[in-house]
């Protein structure tokens, strides 16, 4: 467990927070631009040398009054957006030259990483002749050959193009469920956050306001105006059933089938699915009539407004929460209270393919 209990000043912006970071999963750190991500992992990584207060992993005091460990012995590794491989050595030897300064120290094996990344047909190439996603591949397989205590990860994929990113997303699921090196993960991208993230951190104006485990903040309404109404919405896990003859998948969550376009995973395999709060319908009655293929059966939990003409809902649909943004309007017409049942009526279409991935019981809170 990593605990921070830091205050820094520059002219005009203060960080100040009190907050422990899991050393397991993927912990996602999300905040708009400026409001002091990068500030925070220099003061992880040992940069800040003038920020009071305390940093600790586990017993091991790095910085307080008296002590500063330096970022060498401080056993974390980094990716950033610019891959920093050297350039004139081969994939084989960038991974090797951290290989082998590594040596001894506990973690995953070359083979392992090379495995999970599938970085064996890369080997022989210069970065030079890679994509940036190859790069991208490489860096961080690199990075973990470190041996690193925590992987700080700051907008790895931001260079990438949405295909890029697609193609390197399973690869960062691969290694949340095999490799086991804890990762802070910072990112704007809520879609790559939901898909990666076990563990949610909000930071605003260098305040930590949200922490806590991935599926419970999302579908807290007291967490969406920091998500913003575009962003905001829940996470449901369910089981891949069926592929369709027309193209749809077919998904058994707790309450009701989910179709929605193709998902190209195994059947059996356990997807998580985020579900834009402005992408649900409530209806008091089980519609009929209606185009939309998604009806969850459910039941308010919470009402909650965020000042203007719209509310926040949140509904449990058997073990799932989903959050809905209705008008004031609807929700008066509807009559929502906390404890009446409703439909949550999802279009297919409106779950964008970047919104599901796999899920493992193991690493999903
Ligand atoms: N060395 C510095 N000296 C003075 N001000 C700084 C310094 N580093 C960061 N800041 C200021 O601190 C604030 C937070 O910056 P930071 O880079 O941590 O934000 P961020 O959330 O990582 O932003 P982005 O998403 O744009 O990278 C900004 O207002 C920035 O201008």
């Amino acid at each position: 467990m990593l605990s921070i209990d830091i205050k820094i000043e520059y002219q005009g912006f203060m960080l100040q927070t009190c907050q422990t970071v899991l050393a397991s999963g993927v912990t996602a750190l999300f905040g708009r631009s400026g409001s002091g991500k990068s500030t925070l992992l220099r003061v992880i990584s040992g940069l800040e040398a003038r920020a009071k207060g305390r940093v600790a992993w586990g017993d091991e005091v790095w910085q307080d009054d008296s002590h500063f460990t330096p970022p060498h012995k401080r056993g974390i590794g980094f990716v950033f957006q610019d891959t920093r491989l050297f350039p004139h050595l081969t994939v084989a030897r960038n991974l090797a030259y951290a290989d082998k300064r590594a040596r001894g120290l506990p973690g995953a094996s070359l083979d392992d990483i090379v495995d999970a990344l599938d970085l064996g047909p890369l080997m022989a190439r210069n970065p030079a002749t890679l994509s940036g996603g190859e790069q991208s591949r490489c860096a961080i397989g690199r990075a973990l050959l470190t041996r690193p205590r925590m992987l700080l990860m700051d907008e790895p994929l931001a260079a990438l193009d949405a295909t890029r990113k697609a193609e390197i997303l399973p690869y960062l699921e691969r290694l949340r469920d095999q490799i086991g090196t804890p990762i802070l993960y910072v990112s704007h991208n809520m879609a790559e956050v939901t898909r990666l993230a076990n563990h949610l951190m909000l930071i605003d104006a260098g305040r930590i306001t949200h922490s806590g485990p991935l599926s419970a903040l999302l579908a807290d309404p007291a967490a969406a105006p920091a998500l913003g109404p575009q962003e905001a919405g829940a996470v449901i896990t369910a089981t891949l059933t069926a592929h369709e003859a027309d193209g749809l998948s077919r998904l058994q969550t707790a309450t009701a089938p989910l179709f929605l376009p193709h998902i190209d995973a195994p059947l059996g395999s356990r997807q998580r699915i985020r579900i834009l709060a402005q992408d649900v319908i409530l209806a008091r009655e089980a519609p009929t009539g209606l185009s939309a293929l998604n009806i969850l059966p459910a039941v308010v939990s919470q009402i909650s407004s965020d000042g203007d003409a719209a509310v926040m809902v949140q509904l449990r649909a058997g073990n799932d929460l989903i959050l809905a943004r209705v008008t004031r309007r609807s929700a008066a017409a509807l009559g929502l209270c906390a404890g009446m049942a409703c439909f949550a009526i999802v279009k297919s279409v409106s779950v964008a393919p970047a919104h599901i991935g796999p899920d493992h019981n193991a690493t999903h809170q």
